[in-house]
């Protein structure tokens, strides 16, 4: 067992002329980390960087207690799994996956019976013989997977694992996926932009915006107390930061919002769109907290419901039925008044 399990990086990282990635991470074994944000926030950089396929500009990073700065990808104990998957387009599933331990010195026999063992864990057995191109994309995520653990990595990296697959396959992937980095002993990173991905694979979540960590937490953490815009539309919420006196907080704009909590000082507010209640007249008899004036802005359908989004007063998104956007006769443009109870919302220190 090594005295420093586990991963332990500081990575910087400097592209010219105005990028920086600045972030600190650590894992520790079993451990699995999705690395989310929108593009170009540095996500693919920091994979490069852990990788060994870019340089650090300064920083560190230590696996297991050693220092990998200085060693060649390919010496690195670590195990790429590529968005594009990157197989040997000649060689089989199973020579795809014995690659690995016969580079690392296992004799021919040893390496193609370590892939064969692989390829029975993956339910793969029946396409052993096949060459990249008779693979469907679940199967050849699969070799991918297989072919990175074959390795015995103490670091695996998943760059979009699923982003190459369509709908159906990709529920299906992530199910097994999940089922296979539960097993993994070493620290398994994820990198992506899909917010479910990362709820749904990851253990933590390290939340990266401009090249800096602005959050990290659980899935659960996150999703209750987002604390950027970006996280918040990710996660589905609307939020608002501000000053709380008691149970009101006073937005930038002046505007106010009546919350359950009792806080004092910089707070964050957030609260779902199905809590928000439109009205096409000014309702005199609501016991809502809360109501705004607003406009639509625009208007998106999501399964059975409309998401509204609304300008005015207090920018906000509200979700609705059909039958109830009907009957609002909801357009662009139509004016509204907006309710929304102290209770729904959630307030917390920011
Ligand atoms: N080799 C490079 N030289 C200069 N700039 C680069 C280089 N690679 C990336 N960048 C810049 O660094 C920033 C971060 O890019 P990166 O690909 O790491 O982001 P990302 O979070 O992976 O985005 P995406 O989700 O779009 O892949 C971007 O502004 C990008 O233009």
């Amino acid at each position: 067992m090594p005295t420093h399990p586990g991963l332990n990086a500081h990575l910087t990282v400097h592209h010219p002329p105005t990028f920086h990635l600045d972030i600190t991470l650590k894992a520790t074994p079993g451990e699995v980390l999705a690395l989310l944000g929108p593009n170009g926030a540095g996500k693919t950089t920091a994979l490069r960087a852990l990788a060994g396929l870019l340089p650090l500009t300064t920083g560190h990073l230590h696996l297991d207690g050693h220092p990998l700065e200085n060693i060649p990808p390919e010496s690195r104990p670590v195990g790429v799994v590529f968005q594009d998957y990157l197989l040997f387009p000649h060689l089989t599933a199973l020579d795809n996956i014995a690659f690995g331990p016969r580079c690392q010195g296992a004799t021919k026999q040893q390496s193609r019976a370590t892939a064969k063992s692989w390829l029975t864990r993956m339910n793969l057995s029946a396409h052993a013989d096949k060459k990249p191109r008779h693979l469907s994309g679940g199967q050849a995520q699969r070799v991918a997977l297989a072919r990175a653990l074959a390795t015995n990595p103490r670091l695996l990296l998943l760059d979009e694992p699923l982003a190459a697959l369509d709908a159906r396959t990709r529920l299906e992937t992530r199910a097994q996926l999940r089922h296979h980095l539960a097993e993994f002993e070493a620290v398994a990173i994820i990198v992506t932009h899909d917010p479910l991905d990362a709820m749904v694979l990851a253990d933590r979540l390290v939340v990266i915006e401009q090249g800096r960590t602005v959050q990290e937490g659980t899935p659960t953490e996150i999703a209750r107390h987002p604390r950027t815009e970006y996280i918040a539309q990710l996660v589905g919420l609307n939020l608002y930061r501000g000053k709380s006196t008691g149970t009101e907080v006073t937005l930038s704009t002046g505007q106010k919002i009546t919350t359950a909590e009792h806080l004092t000082g910089e707070t964050f507010v957030a609260f779902p769109p199905s809590a928000v209640t439109l009205h096409r007249t000014r309702p005199e008899s609501s016991s809502a907290r809360n109501l705004w004036h607003c406009e639509v802005a625009g208007m998106e359908s999501h399964g059975d419901q409309i998401r509204a989004d609304l300008k005015g007063d207090l920018p906000l998104t509200a979700d609705l039925t059909t039958a109830a956007a009907a009957e609002l006769n909801l357009h662009p443009g139509t004016e509204l008044w907006a309710s929304l109870k102290a209770t729904q919302t959630h307030a917390y220190p920011a």
